[in-house]
């Protein structure tokens, strides 16, 4: 057995009553890329947490070059990186390679500043990152942002780094260069990589080896050389789609239900843009090009600094926000709470000012079930949720609403393949019904499957729209 062989065995973890791991077991040689991929919900990030310490195992044994451990995070040569960053926005890339370090000195209390800031400019060297050091990381991109935290780890050594749905928030650009920056780590240094993600393109082009876990189980785990899209689909999706694929049927709009005129607010505008009923129309765009500042101002919740919104009198939106984590729910309350907590007026009765609570449960228990959010009890607590079945549960909140305009920032952001296509159903549903729909994604995949027209968001403004069909996945990667 190798210095960095990692060997798990029997690994059970159970939240409650909940089993989530069912037993897994797992051997990962010094030098692998494995990309670590399964439905959302299926035990992914839990499996990360125990090996990171974070959780405690119910069951198993994990072993480090042949010695039991507790977790792999004792380890100074193993490194996590979680979606938080764990990055101080604040302070220079410097001084975030250096948290929780004791700083460099010369003599006694004489701190060497140099020393530190050429180290920090060889750690960025090893991840291709072109900034001063002296960048405050706030400053920088989020793919930076990732590349900074990754300097870190192997600026403290760490030969084997997991990486946990890092890639789900950035912009394709900035992911493909996580991606090389990765690859280039465990061919040139043998370090070794564990990344989980949804993106099947990724995971095919980056790993050599590819493990999935289905309901707490490894289901499969094969050379991913061997693998194509839609035999990676097969061993990730339990049950196939009937009907093999989606339709935008043909229908004309309806009426003008919002309508931006010359309208800035934070990194956008001026923006003008049309949504009828019936209707989805998409924007894309690169990070920091004011894009999602565009959903907060069609929605409302940014107010215009010039131009104005226009919404017919009656005509209400909703939200899906780009950030579940941040700006997505409430941790503590349920998930029916969550799903409910916009609409409540709804379920009060005619006469009383009373909440009807069983119509509430029985809609909120039917709503759960529409969107196979997982566990399927409506009073679990939201903040148990993982991921992708908070990003469901988000979503189920604002078709609650029944609005007549829909703004959908980043919707399928970390779900699954399976639950990428129901969330495309429903959304080709609404239009059917009417609905309005401004859909806003960093996912070129989103804008082809559901969109009438779309455009590009650029330094806040928009580009001209273009029918969706009068455009290739390509053109618009050229474009973007
Ligand atoms: N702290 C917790 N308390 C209770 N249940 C939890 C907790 N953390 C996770 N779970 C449950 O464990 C199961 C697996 O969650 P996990 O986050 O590992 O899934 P995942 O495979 O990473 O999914 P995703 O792709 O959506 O991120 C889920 O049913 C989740 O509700």
């Amino acid at each position: 057995m190798s210095t960095h062989d990692i060997a798990i065995s029997g690994l059970r973890k159970s939240f409650g009553r909940n089993e989530v791991l069912r037993g897994i077991d797992l051997r990962i040689e010094a030098g692998e890329f494995v990309g670590l991929m399964g439905p959302n919900g299926a035990g992914k990030s839990t499996l990360i947490k125990i090996l990171g310490g974070v959780y405690q195992r119910s069951a198993g044994e994990i072993t480090y070059a042949g010695e039991a451990v507790r977790s792999l995070a004792e380890r100074p040569e193993v490194g996590f990186i979680h979606q938080d960053l764990g990055l101080v926005d604040a302070l220079p890339i410097v001084d975030n390679l250096r948290l929780g370090e004791a700083p460099m000195r010369r003599l006694g209390p004489l701190l060497d500043r140099g020393r530190e800031r050429r180290a920090a400019e060889a750690a960025l060297a090893r991840v291709e990152l072109d900034r001063p050091v002296t960048t405050l990381v706030g400053d920088l991109s989020p793919g930076e942002k990732t590349l900074v935290a990754v300097a870190r780890l192997l600026d403290r050594g760490a030969r084997v780094l997991f990486i946990d749905e890092t890639t789900s928030t950035l912009p394709p650009g900035d992911a493909q260069r996580l991606i090389r920056t990765l690859r280039d780590t465990v061919a040139a240094d043998g370090a070794t990589v564990i990344m989980v993600s949804h993106k099947l393109s990724e995971i095919l082009d980056a790993t050599k080896r590819i493990v999935v876990i289905l309901d707490g189980v490894i289901a499969a785990d094969v050379a991913a050389a061997g693998l194509d899209r839609p035999r990676l689909v097969k061993l990730l999706v339990a049950h196939e789609r009937p009907d093999g694929g989606p339709v935008l049927a043909a229908h004309d709009r309806g009426e003008e239900r919002l309508r931006l005129e010359g309208a800035c607010a934070g990194r956008c505008g001026p923006v003008d843009l049309t949504v009828h009923a019936g209707e989805v129309v998409g924007l894309t765009g690169l990070a920091g090009s004011g894009l999602h500042d565009v959903g907060y101002l069609a929605h409302g919740a940014l107010r215009p600094t010039a131009g104005r919104v226009v919404r017919a009198p009656g005509v209400r939106s909703a939200l899906v926000p780009p950030h579940r984590e941040s700006q997505g729910g409430f941790a503590e309350l349920s998930v029916q709470a969550n799903l409910t907590i916009s609409a409540l007026p709804s379920w009060r009765g005619r006469a009383t000012r009373l909440l009807r609570g069983r119509a509430e449960r029985s809609d909120a228990h039917e709503m759960v079930g529409r969107l196979d959010v997982r566990p399927g009890d409506p009073q679990a607590p939201f903040g148990t949720l993982s991921g992708g079945n908070k990003q469901k549960v988000v979503f189920g909140r604002a078709m609650f609403r029944r609005p007549d305009v829909y703004v959908l920032c980043e919707p399928t952001r970390g779900v699954d393949v399976q639950t990428r296509e129901t969330l495309y159903d429903l959304i080709r549903g609404l239009r059917a019904e009417g609905a309005a729909v401004l859909l806003i994604s960093s996912d070129s995949e989103d804008l082809f499957a559901v969109c009438d027209r779309i455009a590009v968001v650029e330094q806040g403004r928009l580009r001209d729209f273009t029918a969706i069909d009068e455009i290739t996945p390509d053109a618009l990667e050229a474009f973007i």
